[in-house]
């Protein structure tokens, strides 16, 4: 697989547009050197500016982004748009100075402007929810390739196109950055596009420009009250998505709270979907029932109107894994693909992208979800996930689904984000000590924060919660997944949460390579299991 860094995905191509006529089009003021020249790509970031770029200076948290202005001329930055603020910084930049009262509004219609990304657009699939995104995101391009159709994906792990991949920055990427990669995508003859949504990417208008043909919501639990006052804004954030000036119709999985409400208040035609765990009672056009759990495939059946019927499964453990296929094939359906085509493609017996015949395939969605509940383990020894979860609702989710499979005792290792959300903190420890018979504390990112005291509030809570439980407190993480290992033995379960696919630990602003899924390998590897 490609791996082209941390870069943008751009148009290879692209195609160059009048300035002037932007100006015209938007109706923007201008200053400064006369606007007269052609723009073909459009940048937030100076460092990031190729020849060509409208360099967008935006008011941060920080910096005022015209006073690089200078630095993205010299990168060949054609113009700049900016607000009145910043066009006064920028002017001694001696670039044409294009202004509007408040440049982010105006960024996602600029993109799909100068990309022409409006035109003739693939499918959009947006995928939206506090935990389970980017699962649905990669079940969604698992089962499009299935169908035979390449799909574009961005999710938190990465952005890609085909075999073509780029590690991800932010979950969703800048309105600039999406624009582009859409035009990318198009270059490639990319007809189906699957994008992560997080909430501040509506709040801070990433995804304006776009109107999604099917959006899908996961849940909503406690997340980001660093970044939303309450979970009434945190939802209205996530609402947004629902409207029709963003999204043609919508999948919902109805639980009884939050996607109830989303039902009552989107205005977009919506379908729901009702687990057995999140539904008991409540009236849902499609019904998933699980008919079978294991340490590495949980198999499913969905139900939907007019007898429709599919059973199927996810090579991964876990009930809600089954929920965000749901989640997906009914998002398919919803686009226009016919539920016993997909029920087609994902049982039958092809293996691989060689369509090879392949009797003995298990049927199934063939998918890879990089550190979501990943099994590193082998045949023998503890079982291990690396996961991602690092919310109390994910640590519910995931350690109730192992103790429906697990066979020994379940040891759980984790730590929390240092500088985001700390009220968080505490249900995570009590979570862990009520679900885990053994909890071992540990730092993950504690970025600015003093990590002794982040563990100190997980510590607390876990033997607050339940006084009597095994509660283990070990700072550097691969000494404490090492710690995991002395206590758990053959056929117990370890679950590291946090880290997933990540690989750095970020320590004061420092990012140190630090991958959980290769070091607890190389432990496992140490011990003879692997
Ligand atoms: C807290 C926050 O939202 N920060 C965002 C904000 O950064 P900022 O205001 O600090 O920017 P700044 O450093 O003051 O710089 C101002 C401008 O100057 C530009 N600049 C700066 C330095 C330079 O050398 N050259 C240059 O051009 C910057 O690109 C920026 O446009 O503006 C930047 C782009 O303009 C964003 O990339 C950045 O997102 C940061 C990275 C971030 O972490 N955001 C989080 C809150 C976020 O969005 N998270 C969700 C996660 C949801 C989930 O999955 O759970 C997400 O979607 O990723
Ligand atoms: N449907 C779900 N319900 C509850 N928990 C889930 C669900 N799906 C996944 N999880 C848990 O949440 C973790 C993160 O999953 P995933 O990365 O798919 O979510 P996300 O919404 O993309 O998260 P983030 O916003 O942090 O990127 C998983 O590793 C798992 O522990």
């Amino acid at each position: 697989m490609a791996d082209r860094g941390s870069s943008a995905l751009r148009p290879e191509h692209p195609i160059a547009r009048s300035l002037p006529h932007l100006v015209e089009e938007f109706g923007f003021a201008h200053r400064g050197a006369p606007v007269a020249d052609v723009v073909s790509g459009i940048t937030l970031s100076s460092k990031d500016v190729v020849p060509g770029d409208l360099y967008v200076g935006l008011k941060g948290a920080r910096f005022h982004g015209a006073s690089f202005a200078a630095a993205a001329r010299d990168a060949g930055a054609v113009a700049v748009l900016t607000d009145d603020e910043g066009a006064e910084i920028a002017l001694d930049s001696g670039l044409p100075i294009i202004v509007t009262p408040d440049p982010r509004l105006a960024l996602g219609e600029v993109a799909a402007w100068i990309h022409r990304t409006r035109e003739d657009p693939p499918t959009m699939f947006g995928v939206t929810g506090t935990n389970g995104k980017t699962s649905v995101a990669y079940l969604l391009e698992a089962i499009l390739r299935q169908l035979g159709i390449v799909a574009g994906l961005s999710t938190t792990a990465e952005r890609r196109i085909g075999d073509e991949t780029i590690v991800a920055k932010l979950t969703t990427p800048e309105a600039t950055e999406i624009h582009a990669m859409l035009a990318r995508m198009r270059e490639a003859d990319v007809r189906s596009v699957v994008l992560e949504v997080s909430a501040q990417a509506i709040t801070q208008h990433r995804v304006d420009g776009i109107v999604f043909d099917v959006v899908g919501f996961t849940n909503l639990s406690h997340d980001h009250l660093d970044d939303y006052e309450t979970m009434d804004v945190y939802f209205a954030a996530k609402r947004e998505l629902f409207q029709p000036d963003r999204a043609k119709r919508g999948v919902v999985i109805v639980d009884g709270g939050w996607g109830t409400r989303l039902v009552e208040e989107s205005r977009i035609p919506l379908t729901t979907i009702g687990t057995s765990a999140t539904a008991e009672g409540i009236d849902t056009e499609w019904n998933l029932v699980i008919d079978e759990e294991t340490l590495d495939r949980t198999t499913f059946t969905l139900r939907g109107p007019d007898h429709r019927e599919l059973t199927t499964s996810v090579p991964l453990v876990g009930s809600y894994m089954a929920a965000n296929a749901a989640l997906a094939i009914v998002m398919l359906v919803e686009s226009g693909f016919d539920l016993d085509a997909i029920a087609h493609a994902l049982n039958e017996p092809y293996d691989g992208d060689d369509r090879d015949l392949d009797l003995e395939r298990t049927p199934g969605i063939d998918v890879y979800i990089p550190g979501r509940t990943e099994k590193v383990s082998g045949d023998r020894g503890p079982i291990v996930y690396i996961d991602y979860g690092h919310t109390p609702d994910a640590f519910v989710s995931a350690l109730e689904a192992l103790r429906r499979v697990a066979e020994g005792r379940i040891v759980m290792v984790f730590g929390a984000d240092g500088d985001r959300d700390p009220s968080k903190r505490e249900d995570m420890g009590a979570i862990a000590a009520r679900l885990a018979d053994a909890v071992v504390v540990t730092d993950f990112h504690p970025r600015y924060e003093d990590a002794a005291s982040i563990r100190r509030v997980l510590v607390d809570a876990a033997k607050a919660a339940v006084p009597e439980r095994e509660v283990h407190e070990v700072p550097d993480p691969r000494a404490a997944f090492r710690h995991a290992l002395t206590i758990a033995g053959e056929g117990d379960v370890i679950l590291y949460a946090g880290p997933g696919h990540e690989d750095y630990h970020e320590v004061a602003g420092e990012r140190i390579p630090y991958s959980a899924r290769d070091d607890a390998r190389n432990a496992l590897h140490e011990h003879g299991w692997l």
